[in-house]
């Protein structure tokens, strides 16, 4: 099916220059696996500045956008800037967004729209919480994330990564199984063969995001439907490196 491993780094609110500066010679270092796409997702004010120093294997990303163009909305930023200033591709739908900011469905929809029709690629991220894992419904939860997108995403499923990170295991240290992953990644490509289409299903990459460590990368990367990861804490160390090789 030759679907590109791709992995992000999602660094949130973290990072200045200096550390920047560390993370990017680290990259630089590598050797990164010349298979895998890298994608790290700064924070939108160092954009501009992440974008001047990266080497080309590497591509950067928003956290987040607005929805339209431009406009009367303090304190946002929109894909047209964040393709402005060189980079390429918007994380969008993540849990902190949707808790913390009180995102939904519909308004990350429109986002996603948005995204694309400006011509950035977007890594779009679903998962359920602890409490829905526990009452038996993640996929109910997932399936219903995703469907909001379908019509968002159109015939542009090409420009677009599904990052599945189950909310009870980002930053807890808690990673899914190789598979608890594997199972939601593998009903989520049923999913998508019934509800959009085989050729999306089979071509659509799925991160798996949430505590994903050096150690833990190896086996996750070996699931068949993992295709990536979503990386938050350890994509500010040096051991991202060895994330982005798990399949080397
Ligand atoms: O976007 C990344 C995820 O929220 C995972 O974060 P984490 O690796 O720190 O658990």
């Amino acid at each position: 099916m030759g679907r590109k491993f791709v992995v992000g780094g999602n660094w949130k609110m973290n990072g200045d220059k200096n550390q920047i500066n560390e993370i990017i010679n680290n990259l630089k270092k590598g050797p990164l696996d010349p298979n895998v796409e890298v994608i790290i997702g700064v924070p939108a004010i160092y954009l501009s500045y992440v974008q001047s120093i990266v080497p080309d294997n590497i591509n950067v990303a928003a956290q987040n956008c607005w929805k339209v163009a431009k406009g009367a909305f303090t304190g946002e930023i929109s894909p047209a800037m964040i393709k402005d200033v060189g980079a390429s591709w918007v994380i969008l739908g993540h849990s902190e967004r949707r808790t913390i900011f009180g995102e939904k469905d519909d308004l990350i929809a429109e986002k996603v729209a948005h995204a694309l029709e400006s011509g950035l690629k977007v890594i779009a991220c679903i998962g359920e919480t602890l409490e829905e894992r526990e009452s038996g419904k993640t996929e109910e939860v997932v399936f219903r994330q995703t469907k909001a997108l379908l019509p968002a995403i159109g015939n542009n499923w090409d420009k677009v990564v599904l990052a599945y990170e189950p909310v009870w295991a980002i930053g807890t240290g808690k990673t899914a199984s190789p598979a608890q992953a594997q199972e939601v990644h593998a009903s989520l490509r049923n999913w998508l063969a019934k509800n959009a289409s085989q050729e999306v299903a089979d071509s659509v990459r799925i991160q798996y995001g949430g505590s994903v460590t050096g150690s833990s990368c190896k086996e996750l990367g070996a699931c068949p439907d993992i295709d990536g990861f979503l990386v938050g804490g350890a994509s500010l160390k040096p051991e991202f490196v060895e994330i982005i090789n798990a399949t080397s």
